[in-house]
């Protein structure tokens, strides 16, 4: 069966023409904004792929608050702000937080009044303490290293409407979730929620995190060049780590560099791309948005689910 079936395709040329780029101007603290994210992200990119998508995003939100006053209205109960949930999914390093990142950016710009907050799913993942005492530190990111339920009660939270809820933190720095440094969530108008699990179904829950999504995208690149982004983050993090101890990939960083390219190469190849070929792929064709990146992060195509 054709796996696209259920989508609309658009090459870039075509995306772009939906919204060209005189319709919004970025300004110049847009601009830094984004460089001072990642100074590798193609500004062009940013014009012709993620400007038109967060338009429709825009649109697709505005139905939301139509639909939430409408609801409110007929069921004769006030109009309450929940939050819109959008989830970006993906592999390992595919780009999902820096996706996230410049998404909310691109609405603050778009919606000013609008309060946008971003999370990482990363933070639900066990410590590698309970990992460890389970047997399965090899495992981490497959479907059993993270606390789904701990997960589904923090969307159910959101999405009733608390006014403050905590999440999680991870820190790729130390390789392990950080317990004291959670991260707060105040009253957001809309969250972008990242994570390699997002689209997923949980095998022992019947409510799926994705049943909290308002937008999903899945971040979709061949595995050859995730792993070589994978490896270049690598790299970034040996080169931060070289002067501090309590970093984890200190040990990394003070021996032969080859050694430790050569070790995370074996990371990617006996964890991150199983997870990604049994666990994360088959979520794709969930999501309502498919980006499709090629060399240098570029996005070469995009998929709009029909309906
Ligand atoms: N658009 C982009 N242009 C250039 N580099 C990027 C881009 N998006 C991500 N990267 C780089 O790719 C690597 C993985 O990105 P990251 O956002 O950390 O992925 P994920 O959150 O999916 O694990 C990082 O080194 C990041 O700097
Ligand atoms: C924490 C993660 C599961 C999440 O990945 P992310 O999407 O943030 O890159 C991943 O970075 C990870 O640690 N995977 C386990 C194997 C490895 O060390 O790459």
């Amino acid at each position: 069966m054709d796996q696209w079936m259920n989508y609309e395709q658009f090459d870039r040329q075509t995306w772009h023409s939906f919204f060209p780029t005189d319709t919004v101007r970025l300004t110049q603290d847009n601009l830094d904004d984004i460089k001072s994210l990642n100074d590798r992200i193609s500004i062009e990119d940013v014009q012709d792929i993620y400007l038109p998508l967060i338009k429709m995003i825009q649109l697709k939100y505005q139905n939301y608050q139509e639909w939430q006053m409408q609801k409110a209205n007929f069921l004769q109960q006030k109009v309450d702000r929940i939050p819109y949930i959008i989830g970006i999914a993906g592999s390992v390093a595919v780009g999902k937080s820096t996706i996230a990142r410049l998404l909310s950016i691109l609405l603050n710009r778009l919606l000013p009044d609008k309060r946008v907050e971003q999370m990482t799913t990363d933070g639900f993942l066990y410590s590698n303490a309970e990992l460890k005492r389970q047997g399965i530190l090899d495992r981490k990111g497959f479907p059993e290293s993270y606390d789904m339920e701990k997960m589904l009660r923090f969307m159910n939270d959101v999405k009733g409407g608390q006014d403050v809820v905590k999440a999680p933190t991870y820190s790729h720095q130390i390789y392990d979730v950080v317990p004291d440094k959670p991260l707060v969530i105040k009253q957001p108008d809309i969250l972008i929620v990242e994570g390699i699990n997002t689209l997923q179904l949980p095998s022992n829950q019947q409510i799926y995190v994705s049943d909290y999504f308002d937008c999903s995208i899945y971040v979709d690149a061949d595995p050859a060049l995730i792993e070589q982004w994978y490896l270049q983050r690598f790299g970034m993090l040996l080169d931060t780590a070289f002067t501090d101890p309590s970093n984890y990939y200190y040990s990394y960083s003070q021996g032969p560099r080859d050694e430790a390219f050569a070790m995370a190469k074996r990371v990617w190849q006996q964890v991150d791309l199983p997870n990604l070929n049994e666990y994360i792929l088959p979520t794709r064709n969930r999501a309502n948005f498919i980006l499709h990146k090629t060399n240098n992060h570029i996005v070469d195509r995009v998929y709009l689910k029909r309906g």
